[in-house]
């Protein structure tokens, strides 16, 4: 649906004269973003977003939410506004729910939020919801969250493709009740189902039947923030059936909420820190997060630097050392470009598993990594399940993107020690990272940001 220009330009990706040393105040969470979204909208009274990330595929949620009838007001807030002890000044955004009405057509962008968080809420509308979106949507799988709403009781038109394009026949409610679905191409079909549960008439209870599921702290945010609203949510950890969620139908309450910075987008920052062997500090770094980016403590630790999480944010400091790595990022799956990038700079081989589900991402991450790696020099091969990584020395040359905001900043990664890198498109860094080349400049020159940004 939404085309992407036709000659993409290039950016040269900036050389680090030297290390770096920096604070960079990273936007906020997607995962937290589309999720506080989605439950504020199915609320039976108003919320507030505070410091809510803008971008892509934010304003894609938001957009799609507000064709079905919901309310977003954008507003500036002060930072008393903020929830108690946490900062909230910025922008926030007031969610005002209201029934959701079809006929509607939704773009989901290349979004695995928006495309797999909205059909259970479009199952709820009172009339047909028509999704579409980029190309690359229609190639991501889907086919888990259709079958499961067409067992709980919701009318699908996907012309039995299991993809998008498709049409959601909202009938005002939906059944719910007990439900299988194999989750291991994604973990957003369980979050989506369990997103919207307490609206359904019976809940529903979510059997994920299948191999191994991904990023399983994605699904415990999922959890915690449909407890944080309210909702009954029983699970596996809590001494559950393995692989079983029950989520009792009920009232979601309307709450006041600060998004934390995105974790994973502090990771081209943090590698910075790594690659150059200097120092950045990511302010508001959360003491306790489901975040995935949390785990960049440890594996950047492992791979050559030191952390210390103060009251100022976490500040990640470089050894002028890189390490290789053997880790299964199964948990953090969308951690692996950026790890990716860094590995190739080290000075022993890696070894990244647990992440064959990455070739259904933006774009099938194995194999673009492997290629562009490769093209500036690399040695890099593809397994069945992530990639090994020996590390040769690289030269300039174009790096091609695909689309994938992490291939982008991943790109920028290795531009700090290999001159001539060019990224081409950048620009799709705004799928989640909106201002990326600015952020990097910045960073890179702290003395200069105020003038340039007055
Ligand atoms: O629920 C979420 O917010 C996400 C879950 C993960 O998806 P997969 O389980 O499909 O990898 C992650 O990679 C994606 O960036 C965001
Ligand atoms: C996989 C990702 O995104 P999406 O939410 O589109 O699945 C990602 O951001 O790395």
């Amino acid at each position: 649906m939404t085309e992407s220009p036709a000659h993409p330009a290039l950016w040269p990706a900036p050389l680090a004269s030297g290390a770096v040393d920096a604070t960079v105040t990273v936007p906020g969470s997607k995962s937290v973003t589309n999720r506080g979204l989605v439950l504020a909208a199915l609320s039976s009274e108003p919320g507030w977003l505070r410091r809510p990330l803008r971008s892509r595929d934010t304003l894609l949620m938001a957009e799609a939410l507000r064709t079905m009838g919901v309310g977003i007001e954008e507003t500036a807030s002060s930072s008393s506004a903020g929830a108690a002890g946490q900062p909230g000044g910025g922008e926030a955004w007031r969610i005002i729910p209201a029934g959701l009405h079809g006929p509607a057509t939704i773009d989901v962008g290349n979004a695995g939020t928006v495309m797999r968080f909205l059909p259970p809420v479009a199952a709820l509308a009172d009339g047909p919801i028509r999704f579409d979106g980029d190309p690359r949507s229609y190639e991501r799988p889907l086919g888990g969250v259709i079958d499961a709403l067409r067992a709980l009781g919701a009318r699908i038109d996907d012309d039995h493709r299991g993809a998008l394009p498709m049409t959601v026949f909202g009938g005002g409610a939906l059944d719910g009740g007990p439900v299988e679905i194999d989750a291991s191409s994604s973990s957003q079909f369980v979050s989506a189902l369990l997103l919207s549960a307490p609206r359904f008439n019976q809940g529903v209870e979510v059997r994920h039947v299948g191999a191994a599921l991904p990023s399983m702290p994605h699904i415990r945010m999922t959890v915690d923030m449909l407890r944080s609203v309210g909702a009954q949510v029983d699970t596996p950890e809590a001494g559950g059936e393995p692989n079983v969620w029950r989520v009792t139908p009920g009232a979601l309450l309307g709450r006041d909420l600060v998004v934390e910075p995105d974790l994973s987008n502090a990771q081209p920052f943090l590698a910075a820190a790594l690659v150059t062997g200097g120092r950045v500090t990511i302010p508001d770094w959360p003491e306790h997060t489901t975040q995935p980016g949390d785990a960049l403590r440890e594996i950047f630790t492992t791979m050559g630097g030191s952390c210390e999480l103060t009251e100022h944010g976490l500040t990640f400091t470089g050894s002028g050392r890189i390490h290789g790595i053997d880790v299964d990022l199964s948990e953090v799956g969308e951690l692996t470009p950026g790890i990716a990038a860094v590995a190739a700079l080290a000075d022993s081989p890696s070894t990244l598993r647990g992440v064959a589900h990455l070739r259904l991402h933006e774009t099938d991450r194995l194999a673009a990594l492997t290629k562009e790696l490769n093209e500036l020099g690399g040695d890099v091969t593809e397994t069945a399940d992530g990639l090994h990584i020996r590390p040769r020395p690289l030269h300039g040359g174009i790096f091609h993107t695909y689309e994938d905001h992490r291939l982008a900043t991943a790109a920028a990664v290795i531009g700090l020690a290999v001159e001539g890198v060019e990224v081409e498109n950048v620009a799709t860094t705004a799928k989640t990272l909106p201002d990326f080349p600015a952020l990097w400049r910045d960073m890179l020159d702290p003395a200069a940001a105020p003038a340039r940004r007055a």
